[in-house]
């Protein structure tokens, strides 16, 4: 399980002409400040898979960088399974698997061996490995080019071997940015799949998308994050009756309406 409290980041900002017109007009922009994250705040239970939705510049890889130990919040509390994560980062590490939007491959390894590397770098024996890749290769349909260097994969190629490395080490919670944004329908049957094996295992699942029609399928619950601000928390059934079933018309609601408005479902 793990439980996010009242996160907030800011970065500072070293040449304000390099902010795009929209973030010139940002609420956020105080000073020399952009408030990314103001007050984001959820829960992910065993088992749970957790859509997290907003609009682009919202805060979602901020918050999930948080979440992975990348970046240091300037408020709020992040626990796993009751360690927290902001003070104990090394041991969090152990539990998290995370998926970043923007971390390459080594393009002179093989995917194996991007694989196998990271494996090492989590110290697992290189039996275990063997057996990871194998179940993964099998589950992630990796077969065809995984003894190939990374070079030159596809974008497919390159986000399915991007999410083995990322659960090697048979995380406690996995989290995905975007993992599905540029693969094409069958890449992305086989991602939904392996998240929807990882939620049988009882592994809680934490992903970012702007694809609806996969919160629909996969998530447990929803969380809306605009202008740096969880607007929406509740259950996929709860977010879907905000209008009537239209998983659209709910997310634009979330970001038309307030934090009061939603207050039955926002758990804050
Ligand atoms: N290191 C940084 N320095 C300055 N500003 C940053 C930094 N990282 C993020 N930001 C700004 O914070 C805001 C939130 O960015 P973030 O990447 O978290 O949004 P997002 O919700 O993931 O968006 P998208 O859906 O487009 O991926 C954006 O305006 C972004 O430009």
């Amino acid at each position: 399980m793990i439980d996010i409290s009242h996160l907030a980041k800011k970065f500072a900002v070293e040449s304000p002409k390099k902010l795009s017109e929209q973030e010139k007009k940002d609420p956020r922009l105080k000073g020399r400040f952009f408030h990314s994250v103001k007050d984001v705040s959820f829960r992910c239970e065993k088992g749970e898979v957790v859509g997290l939705l907003g609009p682009n510049g919202a805060g979602k890889t901020t918050t999930l960088r948080i979440l992975s130990t990348a970046l240091k919040p300037e408020q709020g509390e992040v626990h796993i399974n009751g360690i927290n994560v902001l003070k104990d980062p090394v041991l969090a590490r152990k539990k998290i698997g995370f998926l970043s939007s923007s971390t390459g491959l080594y393009g002179r390894l093989s995917g194996r061996e991007n694989i196998a590397y990271f494996g090492q770098l989590h110290g697992l024996s290189k039996a275990r490995i063997d057996e990871k890749i194998a179940e993964m290769a099998d589950l992630l349909d990796m077969h065809s080019f995984l003894d190939r260097r990374a070079e030159n994969f596809s974008s497919g190629m390159k986000q399915k071997v991007s999410i083995a490395r990322a659960v090697i080490h048979d995380p406690e919670l996995v989290i995905l940015d975007e993992p599905t944004t540029g693969l094409d329908i069958m890449a992305t049957a086989t991602v939904m799949s392996f998240i929807e094996r990882l939620k049988a295992q009882g592994t809680p699942v934490i992903f970012s998308t702007h694809h609806l029609d996969e919160v629909q399928a996969l998530c447990d619950r929803v969380v809306v994050i605009n202008l740096g601000e969880t607007v929406f928390n509740g259950t996929t059934a709860e977010f879907a009756d905000l209008s009537g079933g239209h998983m659209h018309q709910s997310f634009l609601h979330t970001l038309n309406g307030t934090k009061e408005e939603h207050s039955n479902v926002v758990n804050l």
